[in-house]
Parts: structure tokens; C-alpha cells; sequence
């Protein structure tokens, strides 16, 4: 036997040995799982029994915590977070096959923040219009809605907020996701590329990469960039400007990410449903309200606020729709719905206006922490 044989048979013999230790493991983990799935069906019973909803923000943003609690290192904690997105998501699954409704079409950044929220394991209907995801959720054809709420460069969605004012849909979550554009492609190299397709702006977002990686390549203009994926999948000289989710839903390859010339490009999404989750202690609420039309009244409802160290996080007006100059607000403060002194900042507001509702109260997303 040569010196080289004699080496090859070693580490042969090394790999396995570590190799069954690996798979002890698997197996250990296999039957944790198995013994989780158990109990998590015991929950989905007593849930069915008391008509409690099915998915628990609040109750997975502990297990987040725990996981950034418990996590030694040695595995990254962004992976462990992902694992555990999905055996929720296959949890849930367990209980009910929950049915999600977003705006589409299919690998939308909308799509990908209700994945990232709901994990692979459940049904997702792409939506036309915000509108329709509305009603969806209002007509229980589907179980949540995730829809964009506002953008760091383009700002509020008016759609969504306008929605909220009819509907009697609650706020149980929100999802911050990185705009991040990525070149897709059936090509395995920049070299194959001889078209590039995509939404006019995010063509516009990513003009100086195209220019130094690509500069000779024709830009062609689709309505979304999920459509260019779609080009993208029946070409192979093709490229698409567009997300991650459509590498995935298409097939393609990520030939470059995060292209986009300006970073912080961040949306906010909100996932509608119709109960609102409990409070986690790290919580926002918001809520909608119109005044009556006289001096001082902003003031007025803002005075409790000031008053009970609640922090307002954003407040926006809007055009009320039913009356000429006059306007709704929508805020969002810190804490939950179930908190004394924010009762009482909006127990003290109420004499002040023509209207008040509370959209809902959910856990804080601290910023892409499945990402981090
Ligand atoms: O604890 C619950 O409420 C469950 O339904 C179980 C579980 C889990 O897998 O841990 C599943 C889905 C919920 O969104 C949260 C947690």
C-alpha cells in the first residue's frame, strides 16, 4: 500500500468517525423535533377549542429573544433564527394551514417580507391591489394580509393607510425589510449577461453598478420586477434586477446583491389580521383619530402623551376624505393597548376627537432581526 493510500484510508476513516457523531446528533435532533410537534399540536387544539388565533407574534418574538439569549456563537445566530422561522412555520402548519394574503405578484418584496415573517411552510395568495388584501383578511378568505406601509426614500403608503379607516382588520406585526437589489440570472457569470430587464426604478437605483460591471448590456423596462425574473427564468443571456425571493421562486442565480447605488433603502410592512397579540413588553400600538375643528386641538391630544412618556414614533396626516380640510391623523406610539398609562393617554384624547381607533398593537420589530 502506497504512503498516499495509507493517508486517504486515514482521513477516510477520521470523517466517518466525526460523520456518525454528526448523525447521532441529527437523529437526536429529529426526535426533539418530533416531541416539539407533539406538544405544539396539544397548543392547536386548546387554540381551536378557545378560537385563538393560530400564529402568536408575540409568543415568537420570545422565542427570538430566547435564541439570542441561549446562542453560544459557535452556530450563527442568524441561522439559528432562520431554522427556527421555519419549524414555527411548520408548527403552524401543524395546527392549521393558515392562508396568507400579500401583495403581489409572486417574489414582490411584499412577498418577501411575509415569508420571512410566516416561513415556507404556508399558503400564500398573491394579491393585485392592497385593497383586496384587505379583504381578504376582512372576509376570512385568508387568515393575514402583509402589505408596505412606508418606504425610507418614498415615504408613507397612503393606500395602506387610507384602508384602515373603513376596515375593521387589527395591526399583529410589522417587518422591516432592506431593499437590497441583486443581479439574477440563469448565467453562472457577468460575461453571459447580454440583457439586463427590470422595474424603471430599481433600474434607476442601481444606474452606477450597471454602468461600471455592465456598461455595453441594453436595459429593458418591465412592469415589476418580479416580471423580469420571469424573463430572466426563459433566457439564459437575460438578467433581472430584483429580490432574493425571485432567485428562489424562479431558479436563478445571484450573480451580484446588493447592486442598489444608495443603501438604506428600507420597507415597512404590516401584517393585518384580526385579533390583536398580547403584549411582549417591547411593543408599539397604533391608532387613527380625526379632530374636532378648533384651536388648539392637535395640542390638546397630544398633551397626554407628553404627560404619560408615551413616545410617539411617527404621526401622519391625511385628508379625511368626508369633509373638505379636514384631516386624519395616524400614529404610532411605543407600548401596548393592555398598558395603564397608554389607556389612559387615549382615555384622555377622546374628548377631542370626532373619531378614534386603535389599528392594533404588536411587537416592536427589532430592526431585520431574523437578517442581523
Ligand atoms: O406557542 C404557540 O402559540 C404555538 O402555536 C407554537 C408556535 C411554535 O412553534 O413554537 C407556533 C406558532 C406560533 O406562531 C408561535 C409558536
Amino acid at each position: 500500500m502506497g504512503k498516499m493510500e495509507k493517508n486517504d484510508n486515514a482521513v477516510s476513516v477520521e470523517l466517518s468517525r466525526i460523520r456518525e457523531k454528526i448523525s447521532d446528533i441529527d437523529k437526536r435532533i429529529i426526535q426533539l423535533l418530533e416531541e416539539r410537534a407533539e406538544l405544539v399540536k396539544e397548543v392547536g387544539k386548546i387554540k381551536r377549542q378557545h378560537s385563538l388565533p393560530f400564529y402568536s407574534p408575540d409568543r415568537e418574538t420570545k422565542i427570538y429573544k430566547m435564541i439570542e439569549a441561549n446562542a453560544k456563537g459557535e452556530f450563527p445566530i442568524k441561522s439559528l433564527k432562520t431554522i427556527f422561522r421555519e419549524i414555527m412555520s411548520a408548527s403552524i402548519r401543524l395546527e392549521e394551514p393558515l392562508t396568507i394574503s400579500y401583495l403581489g405578484p409572486e417574489a414582490t418584496f411584499t412577498h418577501q417580507a411575509a415569508i420571512e415573517r410566516f416561513g415556507l411552510s404556508l399558503h400564500y395568495v398573491p394579491e393585485e391591489s392592497i385593497e383586496d388584501v384587505f379583504m381578504d383578511v376582512e372576509h376570512e378568505r385568508a387568515d393575514f394580509g402583509v402589505v408596505p406601509i412606508e418606504n425610507s426614500i418614498e415615504g408613507v403608503v397612503h393606500y395602506t393607510l387610507d384602508m384602515f379607516i373603513e376596515s375593521s382588520v387589527k395591526i399583529v406585526s410589522e417587518i422591516y425589510i432592506d431593499i437590497r437589489h441583486n443581479l439574477l440570472s440563469k448565467a453562472n457569470n457577468l460575461q453571459q449577461v447580454k440583457a439586463i430587464y427590470s422595474h424603471p426604478n430599481a433600474l434607476g437605483q442601481c444606474k452606477n453598478w450597471i454602468k461600471k460591471h455592465l456598461p455595453n448590456v441594453p436595459l429593458f423596462e418591465t412592469v415589476s420586477t418580479a416580471k423580469a425574473a420571469k424573463i430572466a427564468e426563459k433566457d439564459e443571456t437575460a438578467a433581472a434586477i430584483a429580490s432574493k425571493a425571485a432567485s428562489e421562486i424562479y431558479g436563478l442565480n445571484v450573480l451580484a446583491s446588493g447592486i442598489e447605488d444608495r443603501s438604506n433603502n428600507i420597507t415597512r410592512f404590516l401584517v393585518i389580521g384580526k385579533k390583536i397579540p398580547s403584549k411582549t413588553g417591547n411593543d408599539k400600538t397604533s391608532f387613527m383619530f380625526s379632530i374636532k375643528d378648533k384651536v388648539g386641538a392637535l395640542y390638546e391630544i397630544l398633551q397626554p402623551f407628553y404627560n404619560n412618556k408615551i413616545n410617539l414614533t411617527r404621526i401622519e396626516s391625511r385628508p379625511s376624505r368626508q369633509k373638505n380640510f379636514s384631516y386624519i391623523f395616524y400614529v404610532d406610539t411605543e407600548g401596548h393597548i393592555e398598558d395603564a398609562k397608554l389607556q389612559d393617554a387615549l382615555s384622555k384624547i377622546e374628548d377631542f376627537t370626532v373619531f378614534l381607533k386603535i389599528l392594533g398593537s404588536y411587537p416592536k420589530d427589532e430592526r431585520l432581526a431574523i437578517q442581523s
